[in-house]
This record gives C-alpha cells, sequence and structure tokens, in this order.
C-alpha cells in the first residue's frame, strides 16, 4: 500500500475532490472529520480545549462552538498554536488507526485529505503523491464567504492562517486547478485516479510483508522441530 495526501487551501475544493474518489471507490481518510470527532464531549482533548480556552467556547449542549473558537484561532496565531497543539496529536492516532485498518484491507493506495500538510509538515515524509488541490485567490474568498457566510476580513483572516496555495503547488507532485467549473477539476481527478491505479508502488510493501511473514513461518516452523519430540 501507498499513501496519497491530498491538501489545498481553506474552501479551495479538498472535500468537493475527496467526494470524487470516494465515488470512484477509493480508500479515503478526511482529517477534517477526525478533527471534529476528537474533540466530543468526553475525549481528552475536549478537556485541554475547555481548560486552555474557557467555557465561552462551548455550546449549552457541551460541545465545541466551532464558530467562537474558529473567530478567536483564525485572528491569532498564538491561540491557533494552542489549539493545533492540542488536537494534531489525537488527529495523528487517529489517523494512524484508520490507515492501518485499510492496510489489512489490502488496498493499494489510501488517500489522506490533511489541509495543514505543508504547515505541520509532519507527515510529508510518509506519503508517495501530495495532490494539491488549487483554485485562484479571488475565487478561494469568494466561495469561502458564500460557504461560510463569513465576511471579507474574516475570510481574508482564515486564507492568511495558512501557507500561500501558490507555494502548495511548487511543493506538489499532481496539482488539480479548480478555479473554473466543477465538471473539469471532476475530469481531472478521474484521470488522477485512473494513473494512481495503475501505479504499482504498493508492491514493494506487499512483498515486504509477505517475505517477512514466511520468514516468521519458517522460523515457527525450525522452533517446532527442534523443541517437539520426535515421534
Ligand atoms: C477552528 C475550528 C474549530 C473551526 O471549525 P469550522 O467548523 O469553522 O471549520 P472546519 O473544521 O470545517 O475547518 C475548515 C478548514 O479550516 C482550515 N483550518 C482548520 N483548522 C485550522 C488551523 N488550526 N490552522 C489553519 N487552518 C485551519 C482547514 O483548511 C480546514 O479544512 C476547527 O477547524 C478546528 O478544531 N481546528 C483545529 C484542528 C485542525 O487543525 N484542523 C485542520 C486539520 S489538520
Ligand atoms: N469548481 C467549483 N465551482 C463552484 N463551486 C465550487 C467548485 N469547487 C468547490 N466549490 C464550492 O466551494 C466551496 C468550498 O469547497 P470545499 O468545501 O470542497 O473546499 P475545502 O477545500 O474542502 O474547504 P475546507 O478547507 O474549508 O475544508 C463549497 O461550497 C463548494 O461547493
Amino acid at each position: 500500500m501507498f499513501l496519497v495526501g491530498l491538501t489545498g487551501g481553506i474552501a479551495s475544493g479538498k472535500s468537493s475532490v475527496l467526494q470524487v474518489f470516494q465515488q470512484l471507490g477509493c480508500a479515503l481518510i478526511d482529517v477534517d472529520v477526525i478533527a471534529r470527532h476528537v474533540v466530543q464531549p468526553g475525549y481528552p482533548a475536549h478537556r485541554r480545549i475547555v481548560e486552555a480556552f474557557g467555557t465561552k467556547v462551548l455550546l449549552e449542549n457541551g460541545d465545541i462552538d466551532r464558530k467562537v473558537l474558529g473567530d478567536l484561532i483564525f485572528k491569532q496565531p498564538d491561540l491557533r498554536q494552542l489549539l493545533n497543539s492540542i488536537t494534531h496529536p489525537e488527529i495523528r492516532k487517529e489517523m494512524m488507526k484508520q490507515t492501518f485498518k485499510y492496510f489489512l484491507q489490502g488496498r493499494r493506495y489510501v488517500i489522506l485529505d490533511i489541509p495543514l500538510l505543508f504547515e505541520t509538515k509532519k507527515l510529508l515524509k510518509y506519503l508517495k503523491h501530495v495532490i494539491v488541490v488549487y483554485c485562484n485567490r479571488d475565487t478561494q474568498l469568494v466561495r469561502l464567504m458564500e460557504r461560510n457566510g463569513l465576511s471579507l476580513e474574516d475570510a481574508e483572516a482564515r486564507i492568511q492562517a495558512q501557507l500561500p496555495l501558490k507555494d502548495k503547488v511548487r511543493m506538489a507532485n499532481h496539482v488539480l486547478d479548480n478555479s473554473g467549473r466543477w465538471s473539469d477539476t471532476r475530469r481531472q481527478a478521474i484521470l488522477l485516479h485512473m494513473q494512481l491505479e495503475q501505479s504499482l508502488e504498493y508492491l514493494p510493501l506487499r512483498l515486504g510483508m509477505l517475505v517477512g511473514l514466511a520468514g516468521i513461518a519458517s522460523l515457527l516452523y525450525l522452533l517446532a522441530r527442534c523443541l517437539l519430540p520426535s515421534p
């Protein structure tokens, strides 16, 4: 199995592209979904967020008020850093669990949607390919304001909280340009899937595992022959 990172900028179209890969039957890990999961009441990250930010970031039912927390962290880099230090280790643990599950299922490749892949850099070394979903800045701004109902100032603060999308494009192996019509982006994603499907990069790990298992089985056989009395 090999791992493919999917990243981009806020509202550049990562989730929309991920849906295409899902329809094509790919194995997927969505870090935004995991990030929502690990901050639910009862989870360690939830307790630590309340300790760090106070009860003002809670809704009446005890859930995290994402609007309030977002307004805080997207405007204040030190608070963003604090939130990241609480949530990112929990997110990585869950990502590893899900990746292992797909490995056991014998998947050829897994796509991990990691919005802050280049900002944190921690997972880059495990990825064979990195896809960046790009769209030009004006389009990104309009889509973000429309989707989240944000003012121009708030939308710009969210974009500023990440590395410039143009820099991410330079670090990518594959770029999907989502500045135009959705049908164009969809076509690009399907072509890329075909390319990844045909890749034989999953073979070294699978062969390594087979050789390892054969080695363990031979050892056990030899041990059994030495330890058990012969008939
Ligand atoms: C700040 C929170 C509460 C805002 O929630 P909200 O529902 O408004 O946004 P959502 O979670 O859907 O994220 C939307 C996008 O915001 C961007 N984003 C989220 N967190 C961050 C961050 N810490 N720094 C920069 N960009 C971020 C990403 O592009 C993400 O795809 C939430 O994003 C959060 O808990 N963030 C910390 C966890 C994290 O780092 N998530 C990003 C994945 S690594
Ligand atoms: N080609 C397109 N044409 C028009 N609208 C689009 C296109 N691609 C995405 N959108 C819209 O833009 C918005 C952002 O897309 P999407 O949610 O996929 O981005 P994202 O990168 O996953 O965002 P986030 O970083 O916040 O998780 C959504 O409302 C989506 O419907």
